[in-house]
């Protein structure tokens, strides 16, 4: 087995189970990736990251080469040890992040200047430049530095885009040089156009690439946009490799992508929303800090075998919240991994066994039915 392989284990339609094997362990997928934004998943401790069944976790480019800085994470080892992960970790290209967070951004076709948001100093994103501190960070799966289009924008400004990306996918295979398992993956742009997609995908196989993202997406289109465009875009895609959907999703998101043929998502949804009291569960989102919990004396979910749920009742949530106390953002942040890690392995147990359609039945069935 090389160091870095995909394997699928089943299928069920368009849905894959398998693994990743890496030289840091392996990934079994469907995967749901937490962010570790700046070399922390925030309110959680890495054990218990991986308590809640994560596989691999998110570094971030943008973030980690403005504080602490890339060569430094480098001089002290790594992200792994810095961080105290020793599991594979995939980090982003910083691209995405220089245009939603940088202040005062110069683009042009060698890449991206930009000043710092925390302390206004000068910096530099390219394909070149991004491999680079991929590698300094010591990152598993290194993501190429691509251009994801605002939406909305005119199929012109779509086209041209996509190109760009492409060209800047080149440049990072060139710049990734030859690193025996680590993985670069390539990234699929072309908005909603269904024939922008497949020239974006035809140019990224010709590259080659390890995995391969659907990129351009989760940017305001709305779900029913994003599985039209998920009902083609996979498939345009080598079979053989892993795909990921980047930046989604909410728990349906999750589903109805899986579904379509995806193995692979990051999403700042579950830590994010348990740190401002909205609890991801079975029956849907969960508001802790609704006067409604204040005299509730039971679990958040009775079904859910996470600390929050196992040794403390919903009136205690709602207050520890409403006090903004630290353990709130703790025990409700480990609570939303754990349910999308359930949610996963829900997700590969059924389709190991070709009962998908029945999984997802009775997936919204529940979130129908609500909070009670
Ligand atoms: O084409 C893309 N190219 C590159 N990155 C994209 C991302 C960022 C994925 N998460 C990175 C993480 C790195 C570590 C820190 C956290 C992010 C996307 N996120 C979303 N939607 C969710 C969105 C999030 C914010 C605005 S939309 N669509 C995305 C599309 C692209
Ligand atoms: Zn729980």
């Amino acid at each position: 087995m090389s160091r870095f392989s995909f394997t699928i284990a089943a299928t069920d339609g368009k849905a894959r189970t398998g693994q990743i094997d890496t030289p840091r362990g392996e990934i079994r997928t469907p995967a749901f990736m937490p962010v570790g934004t700046a070399a922390t998943v925030k309110a959680m401790m890495p054990e218990n990251v991986r308590a809640t069944g994560a596989d691999i976790l998110l570094g971030n480019t943008y973030h980690l080469m403005l504080r602490p800085g890339a060569e430094r994470v480098a001089n002290l080892g790594g992200l792994h040890k810095f961080m105290n992960w020793d599991r594979p970790i995939l980090t982003d290209s910083g691209g995405f992040q220089v245009m939603s967070l940088a202040d005062l951004r110069k683009m042009s076709e060698d890449g991206v200047r930009f000043k710092s948001h925390i302390d206004g100093s000068e910096h530099f994103l390219s394909p070149e430049r991004s491999m680079e501190i991929q590698k300094l960070l010591g990152s598993d799966i290194v993501m190429c530095f691509d251009e994801c289009p605002a939406l909305p924008a005119d199929r012109a400004a779509i086209t041209k885009s996509m190109e760009l990306s492409m060209r800047w996918a080149q440049r990072s295979r060139d710049a990734f040089g030859d690193r025996p398992g680590h993985a670069l993956f390539g990234i699929q742009q072309g908005g909603l156009e269904e024939d922008l997609r497949g020239k974006s995908a035809e140019a990224l196989t010709s590259i080659g690439f390890d995995g391969y993202a659907v990129g351009g997406l989760a940017v305001g289109e709305g779900q029913e946009a994003m599985f039209g465009c998920l009902d083609y875009a996979p498939d345009q895609l080598p079979q053989d490799k892993p795909r990921y959907l980047m930046g989604v999703g909410k728990p349906d998101d999750i589903v109805g992508a899986v579904q379509r043929g995806i193995d692979m998502f990051d999403c700042v949804l579950p830590s994010r929303s348990g740190r401002t009291g909205q609890a991801q569960t079975r029956f849907g989102q969960v508001n802790i800090r609704n006067a409604r919990h204040a005299d509730d004396p039971r679990p958040l979910d009775p079904e859910c075998t996470c600390p929050a749920c196992s040794n403390y009742s919903r009136a205690y949530l709602h207050h520890v919240n409403k006090a903004q106390e630290i353990i709130a953002s703790m025990l409700l942040t480990w609570h939303n991994l754990h349910y999308y890690q359930e949610l996963m392995q829900g997700l590969r147990d059924a389709i190991s066994v070709g009962q998908l359609d029945q999984f997802v039945a009775a997936f919204h069935a529940k979130r129908a039915e609500g909070d009670m």
